[in-house]
């Protein structure tokens, strides 16, 4: 029977649609009305201050993350400072602005908003690849990452003898050795990254693009099922990054099948393996169901590591070879005193314990994985279950001394959120808070120590259980490369800084076992080393040329 065949007779079809036509537009508008009153004044999240625009549509956070873009993060900055402690960022969502907050906020139980995977199958993911990230673990691996580190600073000095007068963004050269490491670590296979001449800049470019691509997706997730359909030469065509993107991913999934087909058809004596890798053992993990090992399964699980590891290492190597260039006689004096010290002859392996254990050097690296934000968006998690209580601490309320002393009196209640709600919070405005890290913008590894309780407010990692992976990898690779750099490099003055040519009229003492100079190439500033753009990574100000140096052998 067909829908016609229902209606009364004096109903035909023709006349159903023409009822639905004139139905339909005031039906949107009465519901449109419905939502905004809803979203305005009935919603648990009514009283929660912030911007009417914000709590209206979601088009307000649209505007400044992808219209501007990437500014969203400074805008909530903004309105905290409006409306204090607890704002509502758009709809469905609650933001928090209390370093104390950070971890009862994370806690275990909660999940994630940006992922979709539920609680319990990520905790099974996460158990199979925690061992591998063990501090135990990567301090066995430290051969295979210093291979790399020791790769990187030769390829440094050959540049240093032949192209002294062209700089380098010292960005490809870090994301280069990430890109390299993490896949010795995944596949035990040496990629070379950091031998190419480019320092496969095409691989640093694919990935800056898909977390770029990332924020939109995150906006309109139809666009991603879109890109992925279209033909890929038509998408070479119009996002050569991005399709370099995709082409990093696919290199993720044929190496994968191919250790998958090793396995498999009993040739594992084939697989050339120096030491346990991920790959490997979660293909044969027993403790994982075999819906969790199907190719595309842990493709996705090599593309997570890909892009975690990568990126956000190379930014907070990047910002710490900024800041020990342009703070080469105090900050890196000290620095360097202290490794000379430590290290007499560079040229043997210290290990990793005893770098860990050199206190200027670990405040440096703190200090860089402080500036360095990790994600520089908010990071955002659901209580199904519990409704989440939030009275703001001592420190939060200091921020807003400057405020008349009623407003302040209002921001001192404790807000009940219901079971349900999306919580967020960003380790930028824990990390640039000016109570907890007096003078934040400045890099002054001094700060942690001065016997103050910092550690805990050290958020660019995450907390919790979803809390970043590859933490002592990250920290692994920070040591070492800025031991083993500023160990044998010394430090010039930026060229262009007092009007003379590069390297005229300088005459320094040589450091014992120093291979050559680096300096800041002309025009580099503090802006090109700290968050303008948040695409879920930070990244400079649109148009920055990047944290250029230039190197010279001796
Ligand atoms: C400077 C270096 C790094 C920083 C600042 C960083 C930061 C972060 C942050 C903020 C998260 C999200 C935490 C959360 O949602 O609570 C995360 C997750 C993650 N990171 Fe890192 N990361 C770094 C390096 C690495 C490296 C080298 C790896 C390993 C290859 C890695 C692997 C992961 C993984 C697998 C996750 C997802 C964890 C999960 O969902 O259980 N990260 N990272």
């Amino acid at each position: 029977m067909t829908l016609t065949e229902l209606l009364p007779e004096y109903l035909t079809s023709s006349s159903l649609t023409h009822l639905l036509l004139i139905a339909i537009p005031p039906l949107l508008v009465l519901y449109t009305i419905y939502v905004a009153i809803y979203r305005l004044y009935l919603s648990p999240l009514a009283s929660i201050p912030g911007p009417r625009l914000a709590a209206l549509t979601q088009w307000y956070e649209f505007y400044y993350d992808i219209i501007l873009p990437g500014q969203f993060v400074f805008k909530t900055v903004e309105l905290h400072k409006k409306y204090g402690p607890i704002i509502r960022v758009n709809p469905w969502e609650v933001h928090i602005s209390d370093p104390d907050f950070y971890r009862e906020f994370l806690p275990a139980g909660t999940s994630s908003v940006v992922s979709t995977v539920p609680h319990e199958l990520h905790k099974l993911r996460r158990s199979a690849l925690v061992h591998f990230f063990s501090t135990a673990s990567v301090r066995n691996l430290q051969p295979v990452i210093e291979d790399r580190v020791d790769a990187l600073l030769a390829r440094l000095r050959e540049h240093g003898k032949r192209k002294k007068q062209t700089p380098i963004d010292m960005l490809h050269p870090f994301s280069a050795l990430a890109y390299d490491i993490i896949n010795e670590y995944a596949f035990a296979k040496a990629e070379h990254a950091v031998e190419h001449p480019t320092f496969r800049s095409d691989i640093t470019g694919g990935l800056n693009t898909g977390v770029q691509y990332g924020k939109l997706f995150q906006h309109i997730p139809i666009l991603l099922t879109t890109l992925e359909r279209l033909p890929p030469k038509f998408l070479a065509s119009i996002s050569p990054a991005y399709s370099s993107f995709l082409s990093t991913c696919e290199s993720i999934t044929s190496q994968i099948t191919e250790i998958s087909q090793k396995l498999h058809s009993n040739k594992g004596d084939d697989l050339d393996l120096s030491h346990p890798t991920i790959f490997h053992s979660l293909l044969t993990s027993d403790a994982l169901p075999p819906s969790e090992k199907t190719i595309p399964r842990i493709a996705d699980e090599g593309r997570v590591l890909i892009e975690a590891g990568g990126l956000t290492i190379a930014w907070a190597l990047t910002i710490a070879t900024f800041h020990l260039l342009h703070q080469r006689d105090t900050t890196l004096r000290k620095l360097q005193a202290e490794l000379r010290a430590a290290i007499p002859d560079a040229s043997e392996s210290t290990p990793l314990a005893t770098l860990e254990r050199l206190p200027y050097l670990k405040a440096v690296v703190k200090e860089s994985f402080r500036l360095s934000l990790g994600s520089s968006s908010r990071i955002t998690r659901v209580a199904p279950d519990e409704a989440l209580r939030f009275s703001p601490s001592d420190i939060c309320l200091q921020s807003y001394r400057d405020d008349p002393k009623e407003v302040v009196e209002k921001y001192k209640k404790e807000w009940v959120l219901p079971p349900g709600t999306e919580v967020s919070m960003t380790s930028y405005q824990i990390s640039a808070n000016e109570e907890v890290f007096p003078d934040a913008k400045a890099f002054r590894p001094e700060r942690w120590l001065e016997g103050k309780e910092l550690d805990r407010y050290l958020t660019s990692f995450g907390a919790g259980p979803r809390a970043c992976l590859g933490m002592q990898l990250a920290y692994a690779e920070m040591y070492l490369v800025l031991a083993k750099t500023w160990r044998v490099w010394e430090a010039g003055e930026q060229v262009g800084a007092t009007g003379e040519e590069k390297g005229a009229g300088e005459k320094e003492e040589r450091g014992s076992q120093a291979v050559g100079k680096m300096r800041l190439a002309e025009g580099v500033t503090q802006r090109d080393a700290e968050m303008g753009v948040d695409w879920f990574i930070p990244a400079p100000y649109i148009g920055s040329q990047g944290v250029r140096v230039y190197l010279e052998s001796y």
